[in-house]
């Protein structure tokens, strides 16, 4: 799939802003704070409703506008879609063919995106909430239906844990607002469990290959889910829920006391092996990146094998990032295939034949310049 126009309207620092691009690569030049990240950002929240880099939608708005516009021709398999979001102080509307989706669910998944940022080298090193943030993000755009449950069950848990400091306010208080709530929860906690075991799967299967690759042999990944909830991946969700009901009346007093929800996949991590080894403990920053990488183009594929075609890709700042051979490796693996957004403040330091015919579009404050 690809982006044939782009419109924006008052979006960060673009007043208007219509360009067509390349189907292969695109590269965005400009010096530091110009827009290339805000470029990139306008594509990502094209496909997911939302930015990567920030949860309040308002921050795109052009300061003092009212609104801000969003527009996108995308072709998948070989048909045109129109996409649009539209973001107001009062909240946004996601159109696709010109239709307005009531529900987020509905829309995203129409545009396939995988960004890789500097903070991506974070993945493995970061916080749990960076991975679980990624394995929500990859499984949401391939599955919609599971933005609905994670949806449901943030609502839950945030009214759960309302209760919960009430309780632990008044610990005699009647607790059969709890056993409701809970039972609500574990609904859609084991909904969510079993689809990330399912990715999990999928995504060990084709990042692990492409690991082995970029370290030349040498190197074996793996990847574990670590579950606050003794759950393991060959459970079905009848077991899955079993185990998780079990654990929630055996924690009840000791969630009471403590006024928050103590278990539940916003609690679960990732934890990458590298040879048998803890990477994010034991991975030298090298290992840590390669591991970011193998990821990152392991949802590629993994995106293409479920979709039927390849995704987006915005490489936001990060080629500089990567050493010349893992660099290369990216460059050569999505060569010809994966339409790619590379923003740069030079491009110097990128030897590339896929670059030789790439689009390129220079920055400067809030406005872009097609050069060939
Ligand atoms: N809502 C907004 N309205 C207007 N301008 C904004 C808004 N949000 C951010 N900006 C401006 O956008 C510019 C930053 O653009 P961007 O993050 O795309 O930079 P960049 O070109 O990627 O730079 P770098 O190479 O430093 O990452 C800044 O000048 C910032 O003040």
């Amino acid at each position: 799939m690809h982006i044939h126009e782009l419109s924006l309207r008052s979006f960060r620092n673009y007043d208007q802003l219509s360009l067509t691009f390349d189907d292969k690569i695109n590269v965005i030049i400009g010096e530091n704070a110009q827009g290339k990240t805000n470029l990139m950002e306008a594509i990502y929240v094209l496909a997911f409703a939302r930015s990567h880099r920030t949860p309040r939608d308002k921050e795109l708005i052009q300061w003092d506008e009212e609104y801000g516009k969003i527009k996108g021709t995308i072709y998948k398999r070989n048909r045109r879609f129109p996409l649009e979001i539209i973001i107001s102080k009062k909240g946004k509307k996601a159109k696709l063919n010109h239709i307005e989706q009531k529900r987020l669910s509905d829309y995203i998944g129409a545009l396939n995106v995988v960004m890789f940022a500097p903070e991506d080298l974070n993945l493995v090193k970061g916080s749990p909430q960076v991975r679980r943030r990624f394995i929500d993000m990859e499984i949401g755009q391939i599955q919609p239906t599971y933005i609905y449950h994670l949806g449901q069950y943030q609502k839950i848990l945030r009214q759960r844990n309302h209760l919960l400091k009430d309780l632990q306010r008044k610990p005699g208080a009647d607790r059969t607002m709890l056993g409701v709530m809970t039972e609500q929860l574990i609904e859609h906690a084991t909904t969510i469990v079993e689809r990330r075991f399912k990715f999990l799967q999928l995504l060990r299967s084709w990042a692990a290959p492409i690991h082995k690759g970029i370290s030349r042999q040498l190197e074996k990944l793996e990847i574990a889910y670590d579950a606050s909830v003794r759950v393991s991946e060959d459970m079905n969700l009848e077991t899955i829920k079993r185990t998780y009901t079990d654990k929630f009346l055996d924690i009840e007093s000791k969630e009471v006391e403590r006024g928050t929800t103590l278990a539940g996949p916003h609690r679960d991590d990732l934890v990458f092996y590298v040879n048998g080894k803890d990477v994010q403990t034991y991975g030298s920053q090298g290992q840590q990146r390669t591991t970011a990488l193998s990821l990152k183009l392991a949802e590629i594929e993994l995106i293409h094998s479920e979709v039927g075609e390849y995704p987006i890709l915005l490489l936001d700042d990060v080629l500089s990032e990567l050493d010349d051979y893992r660099q290369s490796h990216l460059l050569h693996t999505i060569q010809g295939k994966v339409q790619t957004f590379v923003s740069t403040t030079s491009i110097d330091g990128i030897e590339h034949e896929a670059l030789e015919q790439a689009e390129i579009f220079r920055v400067s404050e809030g406005t872009i310049d097609i050069e060939k």
